[in-house]
């Protein structure tokens, strides 16, 4: 309390100070999201030196959903009871532990529990990073440092992409991929200490704001969100339940029934974070000026729809090229260019909506309630897919000899933006009828 009252007579952070926060957060996050993504580039090796299966592949991915979905819980509890310092670089150790299990063994037992920890460490460790921008920037340019840490993360997952092109020499073996992403995660917990060292120097000098403590989730409380607020929540769900584990499964995928080399498909799934790192702040401009919000997520789910059934069943096309600056260049199909780039567009567009949508629905104070059921809501439809895909993908013997059996598994993913479809436009109807709460309406303008 009496730290409390002295901090309060202490001047306001500069702001080489606040961003410079923001960029120690922003690079634990990077390493973070590259460890997720480190895995879906060695699939192929994976599958033909481990001998693993698609099943096997797709329950990996499931691991770290469950781990999530058990450690969400009490997550927020253990940032506010140890404070972000320690909570974040705690949770980085953990990732780049994590990322160690992975790689250290060939054993398949091993390498599930590298990811199970992986999820232990890496959600919470977003929900500190996120816990840590509200201390430091609100009240100030919160909404944008939100942006930049997303797309500083985002670039965590295209470099995941781009180590095809920029470490060819290390995709000989599945092995040493998933050793340089133990490196990365080092890089995670030398910001999360660099972070510590800059608040610990900053308590005793500046104000430093508090973020409001994490609530907890109560059955009772389920009953009092609105219709529309589920319908934001079915639509998160589906909508995370296609693209990662599209995304989980891409750069294989590409490999065996598009025959692309590693180095191409590695850009070509890049095209997702990197449109998305890009579009995100753009969509999240253009919203603020237009409203419309449920209409511009009916949008994104409609684009989504047909796009599985476009790599399924329409001709490949003559290729192009496809150059990512200062990383590389490859020739594609111009199909696979055009559909990636708009799952890219979506992959933009409804997050950037979506999430903020959430706060024009529900009361402030039950936004915290509200996000974390959300996010635990979006865990689990995100780890069922993935097993039912690896289960498709066998049973239908994928593989280059019988591209036809992967179409299963894309009837599936358009089944489920179908139904996101469905959520977005029952949202749509009720934003547009007598309980509306100016989902469609409230534009920036319209505040100024
Ligand atoms: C903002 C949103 N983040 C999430 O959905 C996280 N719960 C999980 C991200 C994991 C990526 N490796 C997003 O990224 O769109």
């Amino acid at each position: 309390m009496q730290q409390t009252n002295f901090q309060e007579h202490l001047p306001e952070p500069t702001p080489f100070y606040r961003w410079l926060v923001l960029l120690f957060v922003s690079l634990a996050m990077f390493g973070n999201y590259y460890v997720y993504d480190s895995m879906w580039p060695v699939i192929d090796l994976m599958r033909t030196q481990l001998d693993f299966s698609y099943q096997q592949i797709g329950l990996l991915s499931t691991a770290y959903n469950v781990a999530a979905l058990c450690v969400l819980l009490i997550g927020g509890y253990i940032i506010d009871r140890f404070g972000t310092k320690k909570a974040i670089t705690v949770f980085a150790l953990i990732c780049l532990f994590a990322a160690f299990l992975t790689a250290a063994t060939p054993h398949y037992e091993v390498i599930f529990a590298g990811r199970f920890l992986l999820g232990i460490g890496a959600e919470p460790l977003i929900v500190a990073a996120t816990t840590v921008l509200a201390k430091w920037f609100k009240g100030k340019e919160l909404s944008f440092a939100f942006g930049i840490n997303l797309s500083i993360s985002r670039l965590g997952s295209a470099s995941a992409d781009w180590s095809t092109s920029f470490a060819s020499p290390l995709y000989l073996n599945w092995q040493d991929p998933l050793w340089l992403a133990t490196a990365v995660a080092g890089i995670s917990v030398s910001a999360a200490l660099l972070y510590w060292m800059a608040e610990k120097r900053a308590e005793g000098r500046y104000h430093i704001g508090h973020s409001q403590a994490a609530e907890k989730i109560e059955l009772k409380s389920l009953y009092k969100f609105s219709a529309s607020y589920w319908y934001i929540v079915a639509l998160c769900v589906v909508f995370y339940a296609v693209v990662f584990p599209f995304r989980t499964f891409a750069i294989d995928y590409f490999q065996q029934a598009h025959g692309i080399t590693r180095e191409a498909a590695g850009l070509l799934s890049s095209l997702l974070p990197v449109a998305a790192i890009i579009l995100t702040p753009l969509f999240g401009l253009w919203v603020d000026r237009v409203g419309k919000r449920s209409l511009f997520m009916a949008v994104g789910a409609l684009v989504m729809m047909p796009l599985f059934l476009a790599v399924t069943y329409l001709p490949a096309g003559p290729d192009v090229p496809l150059v990512i600056p200062l990383i590389g260049s490859a020739m594609v199909p111009l199909t696979l260019f055009v559909v990636i780039f708009l799952l890219g567009a979506v992959f933009s567009l409804i997050p950037a909506v979506m999430w903020p949508s959430v706060a024009y629905i529900v009361e402030a104070r039950r936004l915290g309630s509200a996000f974390a059921l959300m996010t635990m809501c979006q865990q689990l439809g995100w780890a069922v897919v993935p097993f039912i895909v690896g289960v498709l993908n066998d049973r239908n013997a994928a593989g280059p000899e019988n591209i036809a059996g992967y179409a299963p598994s894309m009837w599936f993913y358009t089944s489920l933006a179908a139904f996101g479809l469905f959520f977005a436009y029952k949202l749509w109807r009720s934003k547009t009828g007598p309980n509306a709460h100016g989902l469609e309406t409230i534009t920036s303008r319209a505040r100024n």
